[in-house]
């Protein structure tokens, strides 16, 4: 068997077409590409040193061994590579310890301490004068981000030092108090978050001097930032409503030109679509916000995909930073679900609650702020040092409210979604969610104001029969952070998308929070009472019997005037509990 006779043999079935690109032809023996020479290098591993050096791989493929300079620095390459991935190695594993995860472009490394954020010796002595031993997981990721001027989407955990991540190296950067009008602008849903992020801003920039807004009067401010003004302010936090209403003046009664971070806090409540919507609001900010080196960062404890999805179209270079799951509650929570039947039931658990022994303080959040005054006038009498905070009140009750809580006090306070978000109460030990949440995200933020720092914490809510749409949902919030959770919650069927967007943009109708007038109490006894006597009355069918029904009668109007005193004193209990609050007011 001559040559082309194995030829034929072993290309037996084989189909031979002409070559439609020529010049693509097999690569000379050493391949410039990385790849052969990477993987050529393997090879001659196994070969003892001096051994053959001339492999052939394939027909005509040959590795010819790098000699002198080309040998080394070949090699050099691949030990910095191999460094490179090694290191990259270790960045993702510290990532994965922390629970860090990252999308984007050369998204800088998480620092690991306070020493390691590129920042001045100064304010690493303000974080350590918080009390801030070490950077939290969101600090170590979105410190180095921003300080590189990169635009963030940041998520994480309820209590976790979302706060702080954005104050510093907005401090940072902006060195020191100039006349150049606000170069930063936080956005906050509540006042009392701007307030709180005020103060947390004055802490870790001790010794700058910058001039710290928030718009409390908005007299004042009309005048105060317009274009004739010193423009001696640096840092604003505020809602977007109040910043609006200076916008829309004619002219403009303040400039944001020169803000080149916008902080937008609790992103996904500001971007939230409805009828009060903050979202248009938001648009109005951004198009004064016209500074062209502007940078963007926002934070929230939970993830809409609205928000990513604007991020994603209007933020360039963004990366995103995601700590633990999307939406999940803080890992430090004890939850529980208690059923209580109906809304009676509601407040005989809360008595329980209190009966067994409440630590304060406590946070009791309902659906409406006429819900908080109605809980409110029943527990005032409970002998617990108790009050009310929601949107009726002026801010100056508002403010005096949450300073008395923070003081211990008041142990026990009534909150409407108000307070859901973001507020920093420390040491809250367990957070009631009396009448149910409208959202799962609801959920999350509420029972957030616990457990916070590393803290322990517990929410319990109630939910009566009513209370459906939401339960599947939440119960899986509980099952994700290991909570106790009945299984048949687990398995309820899927609602349908229409519901919950009812249920969360109103709450559902329930029973007046009061307990029951003595009067309806009786009123199935008395009903009872007069079946006995009837039916004692047809079976003697006496003179006798005419007596008793006389006496038993006189017996029920007695009875019924004294029903009628007890609703009088209810009513009258009532009004010294309004005129008390509005003496208060
Ligand atoms: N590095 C740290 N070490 C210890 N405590 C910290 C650290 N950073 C912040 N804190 C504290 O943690 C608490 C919660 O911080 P912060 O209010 O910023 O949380 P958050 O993530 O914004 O929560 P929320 O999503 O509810 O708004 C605050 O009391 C704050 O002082």
């Amino acid at each position: 068997m001559d040559a082309y006779d194995v030829f034929k043999k072993l290309t037996k079935g084989a189909i031979f077409r002409k070559n439609k690109n020529p010049k693509q032809t097999l690569k000379p023996a050493v391949s410039e590409d990385n790849n052969i020479s990477v993987k050529t290098s393997k090879v001659s591993k196994f070969l003892n040193n001096g051994e053959t050096s001339q492999i052939t791989l394939l027909s005509g493929m040959s590795h010819e061994p790098k000699t002198g300079k080309k040998r080394k620095l070949l090699d050099e390459n691949e030990i910095q590579k191999k460094k490179r991935l090694l290191e990259q190695e270790e960045i993702n594993h510290y990532r994965n310890i922390n629970n860090i995860s990252v999308v984007g472009r050369h998204v800088p490394n998480p620092a690991r301490a306070f020493r390691d954020f590129n920042i001045d010796e100064d304010i690493k002595q303000n974080l350590i004068k918080c009390g801030y031993t070490e950077p939290t997981p969101i600090q170590k990721q979105a410190v180095p981000i921003m300080l590189q001027g990169r635009q963030m989407l940041a998520c994480a955990p309820t209590g976790s030092g979302k706060t702080a991540a954005f104050l510093v190296p907005i401090i940072q950067e902006l060195k020191g108090p100039q006349k150049q009008g606000f170069r930063a602008l936080i956005l906050c849903p509540t006042r009392e978050l701007a307030n709180q992020s005020q103060r947390e801003c004055m802490k870790l920039s001790e010794g700058r001097g910058f001039r710290i807004h928030t718009i409390s009067k908005i007299k004042k401010a009309l005048t105060q930032y317009g274009p004739k003004s010193s423009k001696k302010y640096d840092i604003l936090i505020t809602t977007p409503n109040r910043l609006c209403y200076l916008l829309k003046q004619d002219p403009p009664a303040i400039q944001l030109s020169n803000v080149e971070w916008l902080i937008i806090d609790e992103a996904d409540k500001l971007f939230e679509d409805g009828t009060r919507s903050f979202r248009d609001q938001m648009k109005e900010i951004l198009v004064a916000c016209d500074n062209s080196n502007k940078k963007i960062a926002m934070f929230s404890a939970t993830y809409t995909p609205i928000v990513a999805k604007w991020c994603v179209h209007n933020m360039k270079g963004l990366v995103r930073v995601t700590v633990g799951q999307k939406n999940a509650a803080a890992d430090t929570i004890d939850q529980e679900l208690l059923f209580v039947g109906t809304e009676q039931g509601k407040l005989l658990a809360f008595r329980d609650l209190v009966r067994l022994g409440l630590s304060p303080p406590v946070l009791v959040f309902v659906q409406s702020k006429e819900r908080a005054q109605q809980l409110f006038n029943e527990l005032i009498y409970d002998g617990i040092n108790v009050d009310a905070i929601h949107a009726d009140r002026t801010q100056t009750q508002r403010d005096n409210t949450v300073r008395s809580f923070r003081e211990g006090r008041i142990w026990v306070l009534i909150c409407t979604e108000l307070m859901a978000r973001g507020v920093d109460f420390k040491g809250v030990n367990l957070v009631i969610n009396y009448d149910f949440p409208p959202t799962a995200i609801s959920y999350v933020h509420r029972i957030g104001r616990a457990g916070r720092a590393g803290r322990k914490g517990k929410a319990i809510t109630f939910f009566t029969t009513e209370d459906t749409v939401n339960l599947r949902s939440i119960a899986h919030i509980l099952k994700e952070s290991g909570c106790d959770v009945p299984e048949y919650m687990l398995k309820l069927k899927k609602n349908r998308k229409s519901e919950v967007k009812k249920m969360a943009k109103s709450a559902p109708k329930r029973d007046e929070i009061i307990t029951i007038p003595l009067y309806d109490r009786i009123k199935g006894g008395k009903k009872k009472k007069f079946m006995e006597i009837s039916k004692r009355m047809k079976s003697k069918n006496t003179k006798d019997s005419t007596d008793v029904k006389k006496k038993q009668g006189k017996k029920v109007s007695d009875q019924k005037k004294k029903i009628n005193f007890k609703t009088k004193e209810t009513k009258k209990k009532t009004i010294k509990v309004k005129k008390k609050l509005s003496n208060k007011q």
